[in-house]
């Protein structure tokens, strides 16, 4: 199969399982030359959002930076022969190949986390393959939940609340800057946003982890957060998904004192924004990605995806302070990854650039170029080191279990 990008909306339909591969490739070298120290990082990690954005950078961090046996878990659709599958599957496919070579143990769940049958099936495999597991990953975005044990459907909205927002943003289809407005969520979306993107879903899996005796003592656990500037404040963290944002900082309290018990403990990170399938789907996000990327390319301060995990584990999590039990965290107990862009100088330029941006100079003052080739390498496309006219088998087999 030949296959080219199809973009529609803020997604690509079309992948390329050799492009996806040497991503998950750039991604190990770089956490290779980073040369993270081996002997105190995680051991036996379980990645609940496993393959793809920051999720996958975890678990490439702790694989191919510590040595780590990890066991992944996600949502993604395998390629057949008529159509290609999605990147964290071909992601996945490589992540595994690239893992056993280096003989190290991987296996992954391809499932829907929210359940309590992929929580059990992982208890299943940590018990059987692990003992137990060091660290538990908690990196989902989703714009869905099935509730475990109604089934009912909640849906998150990416909303403002109290008031519509008007902002200038990207037409990121037909590269044009145009006025966004969003209509405020209700209480009820806000409700079910929390529902889908808060912490009850990581504290179910630490409850069920622990109670199974599967987390060995002093494990750790984090999940992902961002909280941004007033410039994405009233559709981030003034917005519907701030409140789930700030149930996951409430979880991570109760998981905190649960885990401390044992020696371990619990921390919410906050990661700065990039380019990835969650980030593209947020109102006014591609803009302010592609001018803080300006700005911080400029000034020597850009990280992608990788840079910031391997930071998180190297410069935290697993640094010497960290493995004394004190993390260096904010008055909230989270981990800030965010503190070079929200830098006042990388902020202030952002807010000079954003009242001149206009569709005729959109490429000139922004990295919306730059943006752009990063979104279509999220899915194999646009890197320079893949023949796109080449045939390609879309089927990728790999060590996963399939619910
Ligand atoms: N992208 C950013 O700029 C940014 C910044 C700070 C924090 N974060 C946070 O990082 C976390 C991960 O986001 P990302 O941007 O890496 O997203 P992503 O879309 O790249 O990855 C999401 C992962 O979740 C998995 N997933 C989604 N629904 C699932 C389900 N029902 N069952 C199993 N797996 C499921 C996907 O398979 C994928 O592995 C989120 O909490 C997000 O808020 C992202």
């Amino acid at each position: 199969m030949i296959i080219k990008p199809k973009v529609r909306g803020f997604i690509c339909t079309t992948t390329h399982p050799v492009g996806c591969e040497k991503n998950v490739l750039e991604q190990i070298e770089a956490t290779r030359a980073r040369g993270l120290n081996k002997s105190a990082g995680p051991k036996k990690v379980l990645v609940i959002g496993a393959s793809s954005g920051y999720g996958l950078a975890a678990r490439i961090t702790a694989a191919f930076g510590y040595g780590a046996d990890t066991l992944g878990v996600f949502f993604e659709k395998p390629g057949s022969e008529k159509k290609p599958g999605t990147a964290g599957w071909y992601n996945s496919a490589a992540f595994d190949r690239f893992a056993k070579a280096e003989g190290l143990y991987s296996k992954s769940i391809n499932g829907d986390a929210f359940s309590h049958e992929a929580r059990e099936k992982a208890i299943e495999l940590i018990q059987q393959d692990l003992g137990q597991v060091d660290l538990v990953v908690y990196s989902l975005a989703s714009p869905v939940r099935k509730l475990p044990d109604s089934g009912e459907l909640k849906r998150s909205s990416l909303k403002p609340i109290g008031e519509p927002y008007r902002a200038t943003a990207i037409d990121t289809n037909k590269d044009t800057i145009i006025e966004a407005e969003v209509e405020p969520a209700t209480e009820q979306e806000i409700e079910d946003t929390k529902a889908v993107m808060g912490g009850e879903d990581w504290e179910l899996w630490i409850d069920a982890l622990d109670r199974a005796g599967v987390l060995a003592p002093g494990a750790r656990s984090v999940a992902f957060s961002y909280i941004g500037t007033e410039i994405t404040w009233p559709i981030y963290w003034h917005g519907a998904l701030g409140k789930a944002k700030e149930d996951l900082d409430r979880a991570a309290g109760e998981i905190d004192a649960r885990l401390k018990a044992s020696g371990g403990g619990a921390n919410v990170a906050v990661l700065k924004s990039v380019v990835t399938q969650a980030s593209a789907a947020i109102p006014v996000m591609p803009l302010y990605i592609a001018m803080v990327y300006k700005v911080m390319k400029e000034q020597g301060l850009h990280e992608g995806t990788i840079d910031q995990l391997n930071r998180l584990f190297g410069e935290h999590l697993y640094s010497s302070q960290g493995r004394g039990g004190s993390l260096d965290t904010d008055e909230a107990g989270r981990l800030r990854l965010d503190d070079w862009e929200l830098r006042d100088d990388v902020q202030q330029a952002c807010k000079a650039l954003w009242p001149k941006v206009t569709t005729e100079n959109l490429f000139e003052i922004t990295d919306y170029a730059g943006y752009k080739h990063e979104f279509l390498k999220l899915f194999g496309f646009e890197r320079d080191d893949v023949d796109y006219d080449a045939d390609v088998d879309p089927v990728a087999e790999f060590d996963v279990v399939n619910l």
